[in-house]
């Protein structure tokens, strides 16, 4: 009989199942509490019963556990001194998608050399993920791949769907089941319509089929997720600016969703000049010091060191700077986050 199936399979290649990674690398009482204790939080601001911003900000992606780490620890006391206005929650991006073909990440590839050894690429990612919680930095991740998330997502505050994701119906399935908050990017081209409708789509309950714990496959019911939010990123222009925010929102309300707006200062909003960072940022603040409660998040791309860098095997690349997009450097962020405290205080006052 002739072979109708796999005639486009290479290999197939075993990895551990999620609860055994779990076990590997169990969490513990006080990251769960982290991590729980983060997500009400930012539930609480995305439906404006907080006035502080949240700010998601860390390295474009994570390549090198080791200057990840070292970015929570120079984050932890900005997160103590700012707690009074701003809900600190880092970047820790593990899956990157790619607009045609490049390094997909550190669980896809996570030695940097096309090995693809994604067993060991889940095992550092959760490791990681302990880490930063453990030093009581909260973490946000991207949801790219449905699968992956079942290793890791217990350590997950804070979720993304990205620009080219956000019109998948698997990820706004993905999206109702999980347990944080989850944005929703506008598409790539500047389409916001599509993340309201991910929005109200994950709302809702579905019942889709995914791998359990075990590994094996079942029919999932969730109960939709209420926390659901827009990002915006830009798409052919920015779409930070005072008038996009306002008809953004327009829009929402139309629609009937309540949740308040994050603006990525990154992205088509910085046009991937990631000095022009600041000035978004600098833009987004004078809006919130005006009264703008309707902007409760920002989102910032940034590392230890500014810029990017070719990938290279590791060790050739300079330590703390990102292989994927451009990220503004650690003492800028440092200006970035004063500034945007003080634009709530502002905003508090009035
Ligand atoms: O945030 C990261 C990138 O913008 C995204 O992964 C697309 O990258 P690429 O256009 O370099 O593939
Ligand atoms: C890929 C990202 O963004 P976007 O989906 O907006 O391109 C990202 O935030 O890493």
């Amino acid at each position: 009989m002739t072979i109708t199936t796999n005639r486009r399979i290479l290999a197939i290649d075993p990895i551990c199942s999620p609860s055994e990674l779990v076990e590997r690398f169990p969490s513990s009482d006080a990251v769960a509490e982290l991590v729980q204790a983060t997500r009400n939080r930012i539930s609480d601001i995305l439906h404006k019963r907080d006035d502080r911003l949240l700010v998601i900000t860390g390295p474009c992606s994570v390549h090198d556990p080791k200057s990840a780490l070292e970015y929570a620890e120079r984050l932890a006391p900005l997160r103590a001194q700012y707690a009074n206005s701003l809900e600190l929650v880092m970047r820790v991006y593990f899956e990157k998608p790619r607009t045609t073909i490049g390094w997909k990440g550190l669980i896809n590839d996570p030695d940097l050399n096309q090995s693809y050894n994604v067993d060991k690429g889940l095992a550092v990612a959760r490791k990681v993920l302990l880490d930063i919680n453990s030093l009581g930095i909260p973490a946000a991740c991207e949801f790219l791949d449905a699968v992956t998330g079942q290793y890791y997502a217990d350590l997950v505050s804070w979720g993304a769907i990205g620009a080219r994701t956000t019109e998948s119906q698997v990820h706004r399935e993905l999206a109702s089941g999980l347990s944080c908050p989850i944005g929703f990017k506008n598409g790539t081209k500047g389409d916001v319509d599509i993340a309201a409708d991910a929005v109200i789509a994950a709302r809702a309950q579905h019942i889709f089929l995914s791998p359990t714990e075990l590994g094996t496959t079942a029919q999932f019911t969730t109960a939709g997720n209420d926390d659901g939010h827009i990002i915006l990123r830009g798409g052919s222009q920015p779409n930070y600016d005072e008038q996009s925010v306002a008809d953004a929102v327009t829009m929402l309300q139309d629609r009937g969703i309540d949740t308040g707006i994050m603006i990525d200062f990154s992205h088509a909003n910085s046009q991937k000049q990631y000095q022009n960072q600041l000035r978004v940022g600098t833009d987004v603040a004078n809006q919130i010091a005006d009264g703008n409660t309707n902007i409760v998040s920002c989102m910032i791309e940034s590392h230890l060191i500014e810029g990017k860098q070719p990938i290279a095997p590791a060790d050739q690349l300079v330590y703390g700077q990102s292989i994927t997009d451009a990220c503004i450097g650690f003492a800028q962020t440092e200006t970035l986050l004063q500034t945007l405290s003080e634009a709530v205080l502002e905003r508090r006052r009035k």
